[in-house]
């Protein structure tokens, strides 16, 4: 079977309630598709197409990442965050001018309400590596970290790959031809970036809740998070206003729909808001995403076949570096964390 369910449990932050909705999130197999299975693929495109219009997320099993590399990868992310801080701070974001490498907790503040305090995360990102070039163009830093650099570009490289056969699939559940996003995700100017975090344990705040990250939706087009068995990231039902949890599934990827994709779809796939909240426990939570972002000059406008006759575009166009901009300010910006604009205004 392609396809099944898990069907979102109550956490112990959140009241039952029969009147709260289940916010199922599909787990999709991608491995028919990967195997050139036609009629397998037909299925699982439309179960893609069902998850992207009501839920925006889902869990995919059957992908090309194997565990090895998975394992290294969070091993040496695990390893990263125990460094010393000056050796964390040697290779900052704030000293890339091109907003790359370690961010500090409480550098970033998801959520847009100013009640709410930065998001208590830290974390590291990579994208292409390059000479300095446009806003989010540039080299990346590495830690002093025996492995680390060739595990993070190992895991960098197979996840490119991995995202170029999703978009496939996405076009065929959009009835476009296969290689419509091929450019968006392939392009060498492309723009991705490799994001790992640690939620260290939080206390309680005064809501009765920790903070990991502020209920946001992702800036890009597409996500794909490897989180571990901790547990804290939720989604939001915006209908009754319910956080509800993305259980772990062991090797699985979260996929979210990005604001771009949103766009482009003229809202019928759902960047959907989301939130992580620290554990409680004694243990850290460990996270890497994945983040799909497209070219800076690419023009974003709806997809013709998003649009019903009569139907007029929700959104007008906008090129991905102004969107990209305009959400960096609101991440970084409002909380004083400054970041590099490069030739941008
Ligand atoms: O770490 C997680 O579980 C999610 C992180 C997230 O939503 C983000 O970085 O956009
Ligand atoms: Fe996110």
């Amino acid at each position: 079977m392609a396809t099944q369910s898990v069907t979102i449990a109550e956490t112990a932050a959140t009241k039952v309630d029969a009147s709260v909705p289940k916010m199922d999130i599909p787990i999709i197999n991608i491995s028919p598709f990967l195997a050139g299975d036609a009629e397998g693929t037909a299925k699982l495109v439309a179960d893609f197409r069902e998850a992207c219009t009501s839920v925006g997320f889902l869990q995919i099993v059957g992908h090309p990442i194997s565990h090895d590399l998975q394992e290294r990868l969070m091993e040496g992310v695990v390893r990263f965050f125990q460094l010393p801080m000056e050796q964390k701070e040697a290779i900052s974001k704030s000293k890339s001018k091109s907003n790359r490498g370690y961010e500090r907790i409480g550098d970033q503040k998801l959520d847009d309400d100013p009640n709410v305090t930065a998001d208590q995360k830290e974390a590291f990102s990579i994208r292409t590596d390059k000479p300095l070039g446009r806003f989010l163009q540039g080299p990346n830093h590495w830690p002093d970290l025996p492995g680390f650099k060739e595990s993070y570009t190992e895991y960098y490289n197979a996840m490119r790959g991995f995202s170029q056969a999703l978009f496939r699939i996405i076009a065929l559940s959009l009835n476009l031809d296969e290689g419509y996003f091929d450019r968006f995700a392939s392009d060498p100017d492309g723009l991705a970036a490799l994001r790992s975090h640690h939620y260290p344990p939080t206390p309680v705040d005064v809501t009765g809740r920790t903070r990991g990250a502020g209920a946001h939706t992702d800036f890009g087009a597409l996500t794909l998070l490897l989180q571990d068995d901790v547990g804290g990231l939720e989604v939001l039902h915006r209908a009754s206003d319910t956080w509800h949890p993305v259980t772990p599934v062991e090797g699985a990827y979260v996929m979210n729909i990005g604001d771009l994709l949103e766009r482009w779809t003229n809202g019928h796939y759902k960047s959907t808001m989301h939130r992580v909240l620290s554990p409680l426990s004694l243990k850290d939570r460990y996270t890497c995403a994945y983040f799909n972002e497209g070219e800076l000059d690419q023009v974003i406008e709806c997809i013709p076949t998003c649009l019903a006759p009569g139907e007029k575009p929700l959104y007008p166009p906008i090129k991905v570096q102004d969107h990209l901009l305009s959400r960096w300010e609101r991440a970084y910006t409002s909380i004083g964390t400054t970041f590099y604009r490069a030739d941008q205004p």
